[in-house]
């Protein structure tokens, strides 16, 4: 028999490139955004700094953030044709698919690099893309779930940061500053993972000289998979069919005796528990104290203590962050692109960073079919 290669099934374990972006560390259980502690920049930093630090690898001065800050703020309000399409989109589609096809529209606005060899110039208007889509992602995600709900939409405001702009721009309102500063830290944790699934996709479509914006849509297919992203809205899900916390224990035993995957649970790289789910599920209790919901957190702990004893698996972010989006109000299907609208800066940087030292992404396979035969 001949020599076999070993096969890492889902690419386990395999280290394929450097970044510079950040690095998860499962030993230490850390999560460094360009050297700096995901948890440090949530607490101190507006979710456009943490932004730029991704795409620069520095922390803006004020000087380098009003800029920057001017630049988002200017082109945060959607084209009538991005507006057209999103009306024109059966409300029976999923709001990913939705964003999803949003951002394909946006691309054929831009001008792409013609096939050749990537100038200085194509990565500078890589960047203004990158900026554009982290600008208008929100507008897009406010306008979705408005428009389900047969509502107007509501024009962005330049006088607003990010945070407040996005809520604003869903619910027509400025919730409470608790809300706001939730749903901020929420952004920053959500922003970048380094080589995840829906951010390699994205480096997949670099490596082969594809546009960016080609890279954010197959990155948004990516996410929208119940074992990524889709796990946010997932969590709600799962929520409604346990309904209150004395129900947990006997739910999971159900489940896990289906052999059924709890959403929430569980990481590919973090085996002791995600790095970011303390500073998350610190926001989400001050939510619980704000909207008064103490039947959400006791089945919130219900299942995670259930799920530690029987499985001794922990959450990961998506399972503090679900019950966070639905405090604030977003529908449940609507976590996901909430996500997206986050992870965009990582998606971009990495796909940026991938076309700077480029080579094509394209692995083997050890063929199991049929033997060789006449036709
Ligand atoms: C922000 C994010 O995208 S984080 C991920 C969000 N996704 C989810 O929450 C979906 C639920 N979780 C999962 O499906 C998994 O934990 C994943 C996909 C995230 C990681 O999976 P992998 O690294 O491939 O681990 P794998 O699925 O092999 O699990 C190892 C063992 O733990 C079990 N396990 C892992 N996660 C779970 C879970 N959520 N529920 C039940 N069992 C689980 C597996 O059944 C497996 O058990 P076995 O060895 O007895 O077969
Ligand atoms: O890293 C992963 O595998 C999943 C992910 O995107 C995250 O946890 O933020």
């Amino acid at each position: 028999m001949t020599d076999q290669p070993e096969i890492k099934k889902g690419l386990a374990g395999v280290v394929v490139d450097t970044t510079e972006i950040s690095s998860v560390n499962q030993e230490t259980n850390s999560l460094l955004y360009r050297g700096y502690p995901v948890q440090e920049l949530a607490a101190s930093c507006s979710f456009e700094q943490v932004a730029y630090l991704i795409w620069h690898g520095e922390l803006p001065n004020d000087e380098e953030l009003g800029a920057f800050e001017e630049i988002e703020r200017a082109q945060r309000a959607l084209a009538p044709e991005i507006a057209a399409m999103i009306e024109s989109a059966p409300v029976s589609g999923h709001p990913m698919d939705v964003l999803r096809s949003a951002v394909s529209l946006l691309g054929t606005y831009e001008t792409h690099a013609s096939f050749g060899t990537r100038r200085p110039e194509d990565e500078r208007s890589d960047y203004a893309k990158s900026v554009r889509l982290f600008a208008q992602l929100p507008a897009i995600v406010a306008y979705d779930q408005r428009h389900r709900h047969g509502m107007d939409p509501i024009p962005p405001r330049a006088d607003l940061d990010y945070s407040s702009n996005f809520l604003w721009m869903t619910f027509g309102e400025l919730p409470d500053a608790v809300v706001i500063d939730a749903f901020r830290r929420s952004m920053i944790l959500y922003a970048e993972h380094s080589f995840n699934a829906s951010t390699f996709t994205a480096r997949v479509v670099a490596s082969t000289l594809s546009d960016l914006h080609s890279g954010v849509v197959a990155a948004i297919g990516a996410l929208k998979g119940l074992l990524h992203g889709g796990a946010n809205e997932a969590v709600m899900a799962t929520f409604a069919e346990i309904g209150s916390a004395d129900h947990a224990e006997a739910w999971l035993e159900d489940a896990l005796a289906r052999k059924a995957k709890i959403m929430g649970f569980g990481h590919r790289v973090y085996k002791n528990g995600d790095s970011r789910v303390p500073t998350m599920k610190a926001a989400l209790d001050t939510l619980v104290e704000h909207y008064n919901r103490p039947d959400l957190l006791a089945l919130y702990d219900a299942l995670e203590h259930a799920m530690a004893e029987r499985k001794n698996i922990k959450p990961n972010l998506d399972y503090p962050s679900g019950p966070a989006y639905h405090l604030i109000g977003f529908d449940t299907p609507t976590f996901t692109p909430l996500f997206a609208a986050a992870r965009v800066t990582g998606w971009t940087a990495h796909f940026m960073e991938q076309q700077h030292a480029n080579s094509l992404i394209r692995p083997l396979s050890l063929y199991t079919g049929p033997a060789q035969r006449e036709v």
